[in-house]
């Protein structure tokens, strides 16, 4: 990868890596954009299977959170880190510690929080070293862990794309197929539970599937099954790109509505899902709940005030069907030029001098 080229083309202001021998913290923290303010997004760790896939994942996951946290209304510009490393083994103290010091370094400019392969634990540590994080344990005045928040989020914006597919946005008797079973699809397996939906599921993690069939009496595939299996509804919440040349043909679901970020390999492929008339939920829309949950820390967090404001992902993707149907465009261009339009729009707006937030002159002292 030509980096400097990439990070020209998608306007990327800054890459971080950090290293540090003792601990073996590899890390890199990508800086989208700041326009709207801060850069938050959570922090992954996972084993990559090179250092090249590692920074591209950091790039596409930051750049989704500048989209993200545009699409909720939130004052956030958007980040990501990835740690190398195997989160079941490779994790240790020292490890985040010195993470929270690489961020603390950034000086508010990147806010983290949990991702894929992390937990409240580790924001406490990273905690010990700088207030520049989020999700961190309910004790210290904090949201704690997104996960449950973020699967309300992709239940209620599931409920407004089967709206729009099937006429009613009841869940009931609808079989969904679940792609991992982790933190979040494991609460959002719960509400459709509720909700009488019949859940189909897969996992590479054979205690998580087990879970949900226990729990929930849901029905369990291969992994390489989940995107044939008879469906009204398949639900991504393990990894990114599942929707490709590979898996489309196979697909059945007339709705595409899950956590996963970066769903879509390459843009084309929502084109093609369009074309098929499927109803996509698109991701960053959907999956907003956990970041528009910690970004609530930020005013001295009200779980309640939290809530309301995830609801309103229902409302969203209602909105950015109408648009997508308007303007005859597929859902993922309809939420990208929102995003957009946002962020244009508050650039714009802030044009005139302000120094440190106060429209006031400073004279020297
Ligand atoms: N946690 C949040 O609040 C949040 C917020 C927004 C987006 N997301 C996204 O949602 C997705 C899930 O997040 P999570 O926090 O639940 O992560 P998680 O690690 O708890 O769960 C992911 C699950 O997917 C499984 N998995 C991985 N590869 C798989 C494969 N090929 N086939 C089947 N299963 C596979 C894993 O074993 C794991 O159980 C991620 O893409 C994440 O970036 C999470
Ligand atoms: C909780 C958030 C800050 C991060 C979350 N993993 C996301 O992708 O939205």
């Amino acid at each position: 990868m030509e980096i400097f080229k990439y990070l020209e083309k998608y306007d990327y202001e800054q890459v971080v890596f950090c290293q540090d021998k003792t601990s073996g913290l590899k890390a890199i923290i990508a800086i989208h954009d700041t326009t709207l303010g801060p850069a938050l997004g959570g922090t992954r760790m996972w084993t990559y299977e090179s250092e090249e896939a590692a920074i591209e994942d950091a790039l596409r996951l930051a750049k989704g959170m500048t989209y993200k946290n545009a699409a909720a209304g939130l004052n956030l510009g958007g980040g990501k880190t990835v740690i190398i490393g195997d989160p079941r083994k490779d994790k240790n103290e020292e490890m985040f510690r010195a993470f929270g010091r690489y961020i603390q370094g950034l000086n508010g400019r990147y806010i983290t929080a949990e991702d894929v392969g992390t937990t409240v634990a580790d924001m406490d540590l990273i905690h010990e070293e700088t207030d520049f994080v989020t999700g961190i344990s309910p004790a210290f005045g904090s949201s704690g862990n997104p996960s449950p928040v973020t699967a309300y989020g992709v239940y209620v914006g599931m409920k407004a794309a089967a709206k729009e597919a099937f006429g009613s946005d009841s869940l009931e008797g609808k079989v969904i197929a679940i792609q991992g079973v982790g933190n979040v699809a494991y609460t959002l397996c719960k509400y459709l539970h509720e909700e009488g939906a019949q859940l189909i599921v897969t996992d590479i993690n054979k205690e998580a599937v087990a879970r949900a069939v226990e729990d929930f009496g849901a029905k369990a595939v291969d992994p390489n099954d989940i995107y044939s299996v008879e469906c009204d509804i398949y639900a991504p919440c393990a990894l990114g790109a599942t929707i490709n040349d590979d898996t489309i043909p196979q697909l059945k679901a007339k709705v595409i509505a899950g956590s996963a970020n970066n769903q879509l390999k390459d843009t084309r492929h929502g084109d093609i899902i369009h074309e098929m008339g499927i109803v996509y939920a698109p991701d960053y829309v959907i999956n907003a709940g956990g970041v528009i949950n910690v970004a609530d820390e930020l005013y001295g967090y009200n779980h309640e005030r939290a809530m309301k404001k995830v609801e309103l992902i229902y409302n969203s993707i209602e909105k950015i069907i109408e648009i997508a149907k308007r303007d005859g465009i597929p859902t993922y261009v309809a939420a990208d030029r929102m995003a957009e339009e946002r962020i244009e729009r508050m650039r714009n707006s802030r044009s005139q001098f302000l120094r440190n937030g106060h429209n006031t002159l400073s004279r020297r002292k």
